[in-house]
């Protein structure tokens, strides 16, 4: 079967700086990916691109097989939701007003609510713990809240791929836990960056590894969390372990001794 999304050379410049270059990935139907590595490594630029939202990139983003850029911006709405780091103000909106754009993409342009819409909203809000926050104004509520409300919206979107840049930000560690889950067990095709990597092994099957705008890794935990690699990427003493519990890959991190070189000088920390 062919992959759902088929991205080919990918490559994205602004200037003389390359942000990403040569990225080459097939996701297939129900995978859910994992994008890690350190701050500035091109994750959410890789996101944009995926999306059309960077429409100025080298090489080919595909989705079923067709080029995205000849998606309308309401098919691919249909498609793809997006849970980004960054929201737009959103002034005086309820809890229930946002998470209800979630189903514009499948309105049209006079059609009101219905009563599947209302449970809808409610049911999404519910699988977010937020049930008790249906009337509360966006605005007001904690950070980790509004990105619990936010991933409600996505729910309520019934997207074909779930798209996450760092859903766990600002989530304490039971929602962290609690939102993976639940993202992981919606049988759809997910793609999200993560900076937990513990959390990315636990949840994710397959993770892409990235550094510098390149691939570094593509493949099971196991596999792209290897001692050697994260070292390589983070300049950060790396140990691959089990957890006992899951069963799943674990690792640790040590800053190397007397070190105080910063990371992107590009220098080797002593
Ligand atoms: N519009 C832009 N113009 C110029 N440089 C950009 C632009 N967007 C991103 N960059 C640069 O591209 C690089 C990758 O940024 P990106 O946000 O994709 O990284 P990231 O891996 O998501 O980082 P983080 O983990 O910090 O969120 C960074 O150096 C960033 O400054």
């Amino acid at each position: 079967m062919p992959a759902l999304i088929n991205l080919d050379k990918l490559g994205w410049a602004v200037g003389d700086k390359h942000i990403l270059k040569d990225i080459s990935l097939a996701v297939d139907k129900g995978e859910v990916l994992g994008i890690i590595g350190p701050n500035g490594a091109g994750k959410t630029s890789l996101l944009n691109c995926l999306l059309n939202q960077q429409k100025d990139f080298t090489g080919s983003v595909n989705f079923k097989g067709k080029n995205i850029s000849t998606y309308a911006p309401r098919e691919l709405a249909k498609s793809f939701a997006l849970v980004a780091q960054k929201t737009a103000p959103v002034f005086n909106l309820s809890v229930s007003d946002i998470v209800r754009m979630g189903l514009l993409p499948h309105k049209t342009l006079f059609s009101l609510d219905n009563d599947f819409d209302k449970h809808q909203i409610e049911l999404a809000l519910e699988k977010v713990g937020l049930a008790n926050k249906i009337h509360d104004a966006f605005n007001t509520l904690s950070g980790g809240e509004q990105q619990r409300v936010l991933i409600a919206r996505a729910l309520v979107q019934r997207a074909e791929v779930l798209v996450l840049d760092e859903p766990t930000n600002h989530l304490d560690v039971y929602y962290q836990h609690q939102i993976l889950d639940l993202v992981k067990n919606l049988n759809i095709t997910v793609v999200m960056t993560v900076h937990d990597l513990n959390l990315a092994a636990q949840y994710c099957r397959r993770l892409l590894l990235l550094d510098q705008g390149q691939v570094i890794a593509d493949g099971p935990p196991e596999k792209v969390l290897g001692s050697s690699l994260l070292t390589q990427v983070f300049r950060l003493n790396c140990q691959q372990e089990l957890d006992p519990v899951t069963g799943k890959t674990r690792v640790y991190f040590h800053l190397p001794k007397h070190s105080t070189k910063a990371r992107n000088t590009g220098e080797a920390n002593q």
